[in-house]
């Protein structure tokens, strides 16, 4: 992308002083109490307020504010199209925002780009929805829609943290079932290439623990076999032939898309953590290092692509606690898997011509907007999969290309004329999905709330 603008006149530009405005503020998930929360709301309510847009807030959990902001359509026997985004952000750690003289809540433009936490994730898209609406309102010259369905925002809180009690919370609750809804746009992520990646499902998480227990013990100078350490690491070895196997289907993929939507594809599985030991004295590092620990214990973080059916991957988790040579033993360690996180099945949006919704935002953004498309799975959890379990059609789209995959690093930055070729692109996209007439697909859905 050739910057041809200055520093100055982006600093000049309302909209991105309004993104600057907004990463200005702390909304970090967790760090209680939600002071910066409230502020983000008002923020934002205040835009609102400029586009003549109706609001209110919705808080199933106290302090975890959703803010509602409605541009009525012509046409109130049509569902809704949704905008929705958080405004949490991950922590920074300040002395790596070299780029920013050491703070991530102070952003800054140098070189044509925007720096500050939450530049890709998403601030940026929270900002792009609104000035894409300020900016059809302006070349209307009318604050009125023209366009016959509701456009719907939501803006919420704790999705970085699983959005339990954000998207979760609020998909429960009454609030959420008056918005009718006929489909969702939601965050995608930066593309590295020249095409926007636009998410239609995402990989499921399994967040899991694994323990070996009641192991043979015994002396730590002698041959002791089948012991719970030996076996969890037999385990964590079967897993990392098959992690092995999917990491070069990985590398094998081609470079389709970027690394992070290339990941969509494969199963990924990490081990997050890992402990066994006896306790003992401070001298020997706090454990009995002469006795055989009974327990051993590891976590995992495993990703799903919507390819590998769950059934199969609960079944490599039981062949992985077998080991031929102490089939036979009655002294073996019993295997106890605790799921902390388990997506119960995956929920994929239909991305094929004959889904209007899908045809829609391809028509605008390849067409008309003349940036091609590539689709993908999400390689992580969004509110997407909250959406999806109601049996909405949901695209994960964060209108940033060419542009570093920064989101959870330091210096995330996006380019200031990636920012506003991504406010045009919404423009068309709002204006392309609002006339949508009513269709096949947005009758059955009822929104109702859902235990997913
Ligand atoms: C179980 S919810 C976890 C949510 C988190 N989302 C992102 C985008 O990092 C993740 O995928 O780890
Ligand atoms: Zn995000
Ligand atoms: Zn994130």
């Amino acid at each position: 992308m050739s910057v041809t603008t200055s520093d100055a006149d982006f600093q000049a530009d309302p909209r991105i002083a309004n993104l600057a405005a907004f990463l200005a503020i702390r909304t970090v998930s967790g760090e209680g109490p939600a002071g910066s929360y409230a502020e983000a709301v008002a923020f934002l309510s205040g835009i609102c307020a400029e586009l003549g847009l109706t609001t209110s807030v919705s808080e199933p959990v106290a302090n975890k504010p959703i803010l509602i902001a409605r541009w009525p359509g012509t046409d109130p026997n049509l569902r809704a199209i949704l905008l929705n985004s958080h405004y949490d952000v991950v922590p920074a750690f300040p002395e790596k925002w070299t780029e920013t003289g050491g703070d991530p809540f102070r952003p800054l433009i140098k070189e044509g780009r925007l720096y500050g936490r939450g530049a890709q994730d998403m601030k940026s898209v929270c900002i792009q929805y609104l000035e894409a609406i300020r900016a059809i309102q302006r070349a209307r010259k009318s604050q009125v829609s023209p366009f016959p369905r509701d456009v719907v925002l939501t803006f919420v809180p704790d999705e970085e943290v699983g959005g339990a009690e954000g998207m979760g919370a609020f998909m429960q609750t009454p609030d959420f079932r008056a918005l009718r809804l006929a489909m969702a746009l939601d965050e995608g992520l930066a593309s590295e290439t020249n095409s926007f990646d636009v998410f239609y499902g995402e990989r499921a998480v399994w967040w899991l623990t694994v323990r070996a227990r009641d192991g043979p013990t015994g002396h730590g100078s002698r041959f002791v076999n089948n012991t719970a350490t030996e076996r969890l690491i037999n385990f964590i070895n079967n897993a990392f032939a098959f992690r092995a196997q999917q990491e070069e289907k990985f590398h094998a993929g081609g470079c389709k898309h970027s690394v992070a939507a290339a990941l969509g594809d494969v199963l990924t599985l990490n081990l997050t953590m890992l402990k066994s030991g006896v306790p003992g004295p401070a001298p020997m590092g706090g454990y009995a290092l002469n006795v055989i620990p009974m327990e051993a214990e590891a976590g995992f973080d495993v990703r799903i692509p919507p390819a590998i059916p769950m059934a199969e991957v609960e079944a490599l988790l039981q062949r992985w606690t077998e080991m031929e040579r102490y089939a036979e033993r009655a002294d073996s360690p019993t295997f106890e898997f605790n799921f902390h996180v388990k997506t119960p099945e995956h929920y994929v949006s239909q991305a094929s011509e004959d889904n209007v919704w899908w045809r829609t935002l391809r028509q605008s953004v390849e067409v008309d907007h003349g940036v091609p498309l590539a689709p993908a799975v999400f390689p992580a959890a969004t509110d997407g999969r909250y959406l999806r379990s109601l049996g909405l059609d949901v695209f994960g789209f964060s209108p940033i290309r060419n542009t570093p995959v920064r989101l959870h690093d330091h210096n995330e930055f996006v380019f200031c004329q990636g920012f506003l070729e991504g406010v045009a692109c919404y423009e068309g996209v709002i204006a392309a999905l609002a006339p949508v007439p009513a269709n096949e697909r947005d009758t059955h859905q009822d929104n109702a709330p859902s235990t997913a």
